[in-house]
Formats: structure tokens, sequence, C-alpha cells
């Protein structure tokens, strides 16, 4: 596993765990903006989520590391991302499988589970390295509006 420094998001909760995980997936861009990577192609992405929340649950966690491993890998692992219609619109440049867009289905998918716990957590960042020179930090807005940094 790729062993690194991620920035940090700030936020006032007491937990935060981080889980680091990768996934092989292919993918295309379909922008001429894109160039080579119109064309399929696949990459490693080596994500890393950021957990944070003031209460554990039931097993003195605040959220199982293999869940967010296990929601991401049964979605997205050995997959073209582009089939995925549910996460990914190829009408639609807010949804092609760009690292930016990646990084946020991440979270949103991680979100969507977070939100069906007792003691419900947030995902305050996902960081998403799609190339060894190239990755995408995704952190969303807070209910308020406030981003989590
Ligand atoms: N903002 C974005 N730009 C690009 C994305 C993206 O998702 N968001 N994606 C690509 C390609 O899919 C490609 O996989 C990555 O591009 P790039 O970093 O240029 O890849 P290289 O390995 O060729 O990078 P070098 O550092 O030049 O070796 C393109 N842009
Ligand atoms: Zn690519």
């Amino acid at each position: 596993m790729l062993q690194q420094v991620y920035p940090s998001p700030q936020h006032d909760y007491v937990y935060e765990l981080n889980k680091d995980f990768h996934f092989a997936a292919a993918h295309y861009v379909p922008s001429e903006e894109a160039g080579k990577c119109q064309r399929v192609h696949g990459h490693t992405y080596y994500a890393n989520v950021t957990v944070a929340g003031d209460e554990l649950d039931a097993a003195g966690f605040l959220v199982n590391f293999a869940i967010i491993k296990k929601l991401i890998h049964e979605r997205f692992d050995h997959t073209l991302l582009n089939d995925d219609t549910d996460s990914f619109d190829e009408a639609d440049p807010n949804r092609f499988p760009t690292t930016e867009v990646v990084a946020r289905t991440v979270c949103e998918l991680v979100q969507q589970y977070l939100d069906g716990t007792a003691n419900k957590p947030v995902c305050v960042q996902v960081f998403l390295r799609e190339t060894p020179t190239s990755y995408c930090v995704y952190r969303p807005k807070r209910k308020g509006g406030k981003s989590h940094e």
C-alpha cells in the first residue's frame, strides 16, 4: 500500500478515522479536452477516505474500516466506470468519470451508508489518486454551506 501524508480536513468532531484502499478500474472521459483519455484506459486508484464523528457504535467503532473498502470495491473494482450509469452520465460533464467526480461519488456512497448507522458519522474528505502524478481531494460542504476545512 502506498504510504503518504494526506491533507487534513478541519472539523470539530472528537474522532477521525482514515481508511486507505485501492481499486482497479477502466474509464474514458467523453470530452475532446481529455485528449488521449477519451480512449478506454485503466488505473489503479488509491483512495483515502476520512470519516469523523462524536459517537461510537456498539462495536466501539466510528465505522468499521472494512465496510468502507467493501462498499467501494463491490461497486467499482474491476469495472468500466462509464458502465455505472447510476453514478456516471456521459451527457453531463458534472457526472463524467473524472478523478473529481469519482472522488465525489466515493464520498457520496460512503455517506449514504453512514446515514443509515445509529451513530451517524460523516465523510469529511476523500483523497483519490488516479495516477502517480494526479489526484483530487474532495470535501463535501457542511449542511450549513461550509466545507469541512
Ligand atoms: N482535472 C482532470 N484532468 C484530467 C483527468 C481528470 O480526471 N481530471 N483525467 C485525465 C486522464 O484520465 C488521465 O488518466 C490522467 O491524466 P494525466 O495526469 O495527464 O496522466 P499521465 O500519466 O499522462 O501524466 P504525466 O504526469 O504526464 O505522466 C487527464 N486529465
Ligand atoms: Zn484516466
